[in-house]
């Protein structure tokens, strides 16, 4: 079972995110550059709001690396926010004049919950009679933290299995890219270069002509990013139990994103249209060994890596926040009222690509680190090493 544990915590315009890793070996290169790229990443992305321009998020190690490796113990990071001094009394863990608060226009009770996000049923669940204590936690700024853990795991993946993860936008709204068309880690540079994170230069202007549209428009999208990963070793995850399926636990960790509302495993849901004889991937003799004519299964068989290329997809919803304000009602008077909006992102699917990156890193070094185990870089290759060399079948 799980090896890994990992926790975040912090609020949206709290003083800091701080998120914790427990079960990796020692000796993983990691560093706050390394951190700090990735979470550079996440704030890329056409139809971004404003907020990503002017906040900065600073990576500090608190715990379990020394001079850019991994100890074995517990990592803990912070990912600071340069906006803290604006929300210091919004935020405050301990109690503020109310009367200085109540100066305070930040402050201004949000009784107008939006449709789409966690405010009402947030509110109704923790008797609040106002959304702030409750957007602060639903915020995807939260998705921050998962990210920076994301950026570790991935560098265990690497050093130990050799495994290499590329994400892309292949929806968003109604402009798609073209089917079957796989990045790899060598585009991962064009992707972030553009606007979408989409590879086919067509369908990235379509892209970013539904955005602007909809920003016209004082609305919001969603869309579809997948995520690939290169170099599973075969038998990852188990058909033995539910929790165990590595689809499983993929789905669950996508579906863990704010606003994600559906996940497909390789082709999915296409793969209920076609019959049995073009669903599956038949098993052929290569130079390589036994190998798959096809990729359609997504790199999982009966709840284990079949040792092909993962691919999983997840559906994104559109913002909750849509600047032409949906209906609600307020709470405080009981009236109907329009859904209460400051700023936010139009689109911000690219970014959801990064931090499903995140989700599936995570995922997976959990899976190695179950099934090979290891206190070192070495041990765990060494035991990687080892069973793919001892393999009965190959
Ligand atoms: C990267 C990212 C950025 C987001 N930005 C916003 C935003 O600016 N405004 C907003 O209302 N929702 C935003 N969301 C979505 C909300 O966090 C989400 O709608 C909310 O958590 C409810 O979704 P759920 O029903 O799936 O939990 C964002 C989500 C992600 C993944
Ligand atoms: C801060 C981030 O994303 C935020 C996620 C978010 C939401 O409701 O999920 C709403 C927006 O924040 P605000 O309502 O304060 O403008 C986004 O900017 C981030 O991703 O770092």
């Amino acid at each position: 079972m799980s090896r890994l544990r990992w926790l975040t915590a912090g609020e949206s315009h709290g003083p800091a995110l701080v998120a914790t890793l427990e079960g990796l070996p020692a000796g993983v290169p990691v560093s706050t550059e390394m951190v700090a790229d990735h979470l550079a990443r996440r704030r890329l992305g056409y139809g971004r709001g404003a907020r990503m321009k002017f906040e900065r998020d600073e990576v500090t190690f608190l715990g379990g690396v020394r001079h850019g490796l991994t100890l074995g113990s517990p990592i803990a990071i912070m990912v600071g926010n340069t906006e803290w001094p604006k929300w210091e009394q919004v935020m405050a863990a301990d109690p503020v004049d109310p009367a200085v608060l109540g100066e305070l226009a930040r402050n201004a009770p949000l009784t107008r919950p939006r449709p789409g996000h966690a405010d009402l049923a947030g509110m109704q669940k923790y008797g609040f009679d106002e959304a702030r204590p409750i957007l602060e936690r639903a915020s995807a700024r939260e998705t921050a933290a998962r990210v920076a853990l994301g950026a570790v795991a991935r560098s265990y993946l690497r050093e130990t299995a050799g495994v290499e993860i590329v994400s892309h936008v292949t929806e968003l709204a109604a402009a798609k890219a073209p089917r079957g068309v796989y990045p790899t880690p060598a585009d991962v540079d064009r992707l972030d270069a553009d606007p979408v994170r989409c590879l086919d230069a067509d369908a990235s202007k379509a892209m970013v002509a539904e955005i602007d549209q909809a920003h016209k428009d004082g609305d919001t999208l969603g869309g579809v990013v997948e995520v690939l990963a290169y170099g599973v070793p075969v038998g990852l995850g188990s058909h033995v139990h539910w929790d165990r399926r590595l689809d499983a636990r993929l789905a669950a960790a996508l579906m863990g994103i704010q606003a994600i509302k559906g996940v497909e495993v390789g082709d999915g849901f296409e793969l209920a249209r076609v019959p049995g004889s073009r669903a599956h991937d038949e098993i052929v003799r290569t130079e390589d060994g036994i190998r798959r004519s096809s990729g359609r299964s997504g790199g999982t068989e009966g709840g284990l890596a079949t040792g092909e290329l993962l691919r999983v997809r997840a559906a994104m919803k559109p913002i909750a926040t849509v600047p032409r304000a949906l209906m609600t009602v307020d709470v405080s008077t009981g009236e109907t009222a329009a859904a209460h909006h400051q700023r936010s992102d139009v689109c911000a699917v690219p970014a959801a690509g990064i931090v499903a990156e995140a989700m599936v890193a995570l995922v997976l070094a959990d899976a190695v680190a179950e099934k090979f185990g290891g206190d070192s870089v070495p041990e765990t290759r060494r035991n990687v090493r080892s069973y793919l060399e001892n393999l009965a079948i190959r």
